[in-house]
């Protein structure tokens, strides 16, 4: 049978990014959640996510509810997953990941969030796992309602958006840091996606539907958390806006899975 692995999800709620001469040490600091997330099956030839073949070499189908591209660190999942299947479950298969994530520009601080594992993540250094230096705290059980807005490149969306990014970044994680908490995850988060431009008004509406504590947008993805009692009505709501996954917060953490 076929070694099998899940890896969740990282949506980043804010960030700041690192930039060094060195892939290891570039990164971000910020906090986001873990969600998902992704079961990676060695089996076959070529790395597939879902239907599309991303490389022919490797053998390695990631089957996930979550589409690449998006903003659900889709990216950081396969580059995990095909570390891993060429050096194991080990420390230095995550920072293969994060140095192929950095160099790739798909991502900054999702290998280590990821590595790090458990609900919502802070990212304190930057860096590849080891190097970098991250935390997770604990979540209310509550649940995330997400929707596919649009695909954008990360290489573009840190680019594009470059100084807003930064600026608003800086102090989003220092005011995070003063005191951080799930309930400062979710203002700060809100009102860095309202800065960099990922939020809009109709969007924002969605704050005031009964149950929901909390939304932010991350590039082509808008996140949602909802009591757990409103999470069908909130996702019929949000249902105009893309395609729906509903998802309920927990810990979470790479790790094998039965074959
Ligand atoms: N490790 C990888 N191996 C092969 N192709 C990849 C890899 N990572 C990303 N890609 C390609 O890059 C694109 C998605 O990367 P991108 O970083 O923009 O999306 P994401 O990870 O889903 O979002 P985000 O990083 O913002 O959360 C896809 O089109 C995919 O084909
Ligand atoms: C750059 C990024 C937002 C892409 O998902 C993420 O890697 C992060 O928070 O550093």
């Amino acid at each position: 049978m076929a070694k099998r692995l899940f890896i969740p999800h990282h949506i980043s709620g804010f960030w700041l990014p690192v930039y060094t001469d060195d892939p290891v040490t570039t990164g971000s600091v910020g906090a986001g959640v873990l969600v998902g997330g992704a079961v990676a099956v060695y089996e076959g030839v070529g790395v597939r996510y879902n239907d599309a073949l991303l490389e022919r070499d490797g053998g390695v189908k990631i089957a996930s509810p979550f589409p690449l591209g998006y903003g659900y660190a889709a990216s950081a999942v396969v580059a995990i997953a095909k570390a891993i299947g060429e050096a194991g479950l080990a420390p230095r298969a995550f920072v293969k990941a994060h140095v192929e994530e950095v160099s790739r520009r798909t991502g900054l601080g999702d290998v280590l969030a990821i590595y790090t594992g458990g609900c919502l993540v802070a990212r304190v250094k930057a860096g590849a796992p080891g190097i970098g230096e991250a935390y997770s705290m604990p979540c209310p059980k509550v649940g995330v309602v997400t929707a596919d807005l649009a695909q954008i490149s990360t290489g573009h969306m840190l680019t594009s958006r470059h100084s807003v990014i930064a600026s608003a970044g800086a102090e989003a994680v220092a005011e995070f840091l003063k005191n951080p908490s799930f309930e400062a995850f979710l203002k700060i988060a809100l009102n860095f996606s309202k800065r960099v431009g990922f939020l809009d008004a109709r969007m924002e509406t969605l704050g005031k539907l009964p149950g929901v504590l909390g939304l932010f947008a991350k590039k082509g993805v808008l996140v949602v958390f909802v009591e757990r009692d409103w999470i069908l009505d909130v996702a019929h709501a949000v249902e105009a806006l893309g395609k729906v996954h509903v998802e309920t917060l927990r810990e979470l953490r790479v790790e094998p899975l039965l074959p």
